[in-house]
């Protein structure tokens, strides 16, 4: 693990935007096409404003989310909501979105064809995660129903539910994370540097974040 401090979150998410679109045109001069998954929650919306304003070639860019909570997109509980206004806007306007949501009662319900839709994406081409202070990345939580099959089997997609989470989820695999081909994890504040730090000694079971470590940069501004 690499890990990069920035004197304050506002310079960090500028130059997190920076880093992903030259990781994202690097990639688009060898391939058709870049896949680039993306956290929701609080943390990344800086970074969007930012990104989607880049030039690049951005309809051979597909988009995804990393998690999504299993909720329509008319709630501001959704990701998908989230990275519609933020970063599928402007110049990314063009960027091809692939789903991790669609109308159901339940993830069960939508899983085959999630499934279906993510797989020509893979591997992900530039991975953005998040990190909750419970040591929590994408939808893997700790404690949480399916965390085993999350961590160590071999489905792409993984309905969750959890005790730290207020609606089921439905989230990319630890076995899809780790197969990316560029992984960054973007956190801010002392209580999530402090959780970073403990996830480095324990195990994915513990600290489901340390399923991702080895290969990924962190980025951490105090605030
Ligand atoms: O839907 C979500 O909640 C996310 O994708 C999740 O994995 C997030 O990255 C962490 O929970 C951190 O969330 P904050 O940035 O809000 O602290």
């Amino acid at each position: 693990m690499e890990l990069k401090e920035y004197p304050d979150a506002e310079m960090m998410m500028m130059d997190l935007a920076d880093l992903l679109a030259s990781e994202l045109r690097s990639c688009l001069a060898r391939h058709d096409h870049a896949s680039l998954a993306v956290p929701g929650g609080t943390t990344p919306g800086p970074i969007f404003d930012s990104l989607c304003a880049t030039r690049l070639d951005w309809d051979r860019v597909h988009v995804m989310l990393t998690d999504e909570r299993w909720v329509p997109e008319s709630s501001d509980r959704s990701n998908t909501r989230l990275i519609r206004q933020r970063l599928l806007t402007d110049r990314a306007a063009a960027a091809v979105y692939v789903p991790l949501y669609l109308p159901g009662d339940a993830p069960e319900d939508r899983l085959a064809e999630l499934e279906e839709s993510l797989k020509p994406e893979l591997p992900l081409s530039i991975l953005l995660l998040g990190m909750g202070a419970d040591m929590h990345t994408a939808s893997i939580f700790p404690g949480a129903d399916r965390l085993d099959e999350a961590l160590h089997g071999d489905a792409l997609l993984v309905p969750m539910r959890a005790p730290g989470a207020p609606e089921p989820r439905i989230t990319l695999s630890a076995k899809v994370l780790r197969d990316a081909m560029s992984t960054h994890v973007v956190i801010t504040g002392t209580e999530k540097r402090e959780a970073l730090e403990r996830a480095r000694h324990l195990t994915p079971d513990e600290a489901p974040i340390a399923a991702v470590l080895r290969n990924a940069i962190v980025h951490w501004a105090e605030s």
